[in-house]
């Protein structure tokens, strides 16, 4: 006979209790993606997940991508999306979007699904208590034909440039789970579009989070023959992205868990957000589901 969900909770709780001391009073940023989001039950599972962290003394905070919910409010409204080097290229139209969806829409939801659980939410983006300050994104992109690099300029695309943890410190001593939307002002007061990867790893490195989770639609990084690889250093993940193991998204993906690590992240995993309970089965199991890469 199939577990029904309680019994599933049931379960897992059981199986968390002698791994739940591990990561009591820590921090573990969770990345919720927009190819993660979309199934009711997933979403369901992953809000409980992130109630029980909670429940057990973890301090969880929860940034949200949007990637393709963006797409399509933008298709709704006539607009065509453009990517360059993985990044949306964004101008005021856009950019106003991309806040009504991530800050709005998207934000909320995740907010009512954690609220459900009976567990207390608040919705953010960067601008909520000056929590983080972005500038405009400096990229450049190699033609891979003629190898001459090119300035991208993609409107109002940003880079963290500031964290301030106060908002964030004040809300770890409370009841309150922080769900952050990837949207920050610049000092120059345009408001900035920042990938969501990036913005929670600068949220991780500012908060030296014991745990930077990435959810994504692979049970891991893969090895050539499309194996999950546990456990990789930065070394080996610098030799993967070099000989072409890692390729497309996952390239920023782990470039920027190698970046979290510099900035005093302890562990960053990429893992499966498809998988129901995916945040306990790595968190409160031994050996987790997912990639652990380490310093
Ligand atoms: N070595 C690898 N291991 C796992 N996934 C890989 C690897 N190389 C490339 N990928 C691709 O990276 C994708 C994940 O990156 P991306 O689509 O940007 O994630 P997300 O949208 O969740 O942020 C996977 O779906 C897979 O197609
Ligand atoms: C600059 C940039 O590309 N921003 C992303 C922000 C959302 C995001 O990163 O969402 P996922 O995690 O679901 O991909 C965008 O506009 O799509």
């Amino acid at each position: 006979m199939n577990e029904s969900e309680s019994e599933i909770q049931a379960r897992l709780l059981a199986q968390a209790l002698p791994f739940m001391q591990r990561y009591e009073n820590k921090t573990i940023v969770v990345k919720y993606g927009g190819h993660a989001m979309g199934n009711p039950e997933l979403g369901k599972a992953f809000a409980s997940d992130i109630a029980l962290l909670k429940q057990s003394g973890v301090n969880p905070i929860v940034v949200h991508g949007g990637g393709p919910q963006i797409g399509a409010m933008l298709n709704k409204m006539g607009i065509e999306s453009k990517f360059e080097g993985g990044l949306r290229v964004t101008d005021q139209k856009t950019v106003e979007i991309v806040e009504m969806v991530l800050a709005g829409s998207i934000n909320k939801e995740i907010v009512a699904l954690i609220n459900q659980t009976g567990e207390w939410a608040i919705g953010l983006c960067g601008k909520d208590g000056n929590m983080v300050f972005a500038e405009k994104a400096r990229k450049t992109i190699k033609d891979p034909d003629s190898n001459i690099e090119r300035v991208l300029d993609l409107g109002f695309v940003g880079e963290v440039v500031e964290v301030d943890r106060t908002l964030l410190d004040l809300l770890a001593r409370s009841e309150m789970i922080p769900v952050i939307a990837p949207v920050a002002p610049g000092r120059d007061g345009a408001t900035y579009n920042i990938n969501a990867d990036t913005f929670a790893g600068a949220i991780a490195g500012a908060l030296n989070a014991t745990r930077l989770l990435f959810l994504t639609d692979v049970p891991g990084v893969l090895d050539k023959n499309g194996q999950l690889i546990k456990e990789l250093s930065v070394a080996e993940a610098h030799a993967l992205i070099a000989d072409g193991t890692i390729s497309g998204g996952m390239i920023p993906k782990v470039e920027t868990c190698i970046d979290a690590i510099k900035a005093g992240v302890q562990g960053v995993v990429i893992l499966n957000g498809k998988t129901a309970h995916s945040v306990l089965l790595e968190i409160f199991t031994e050996h987790g589901i997912g990639t652990l890469i380490v310093p």
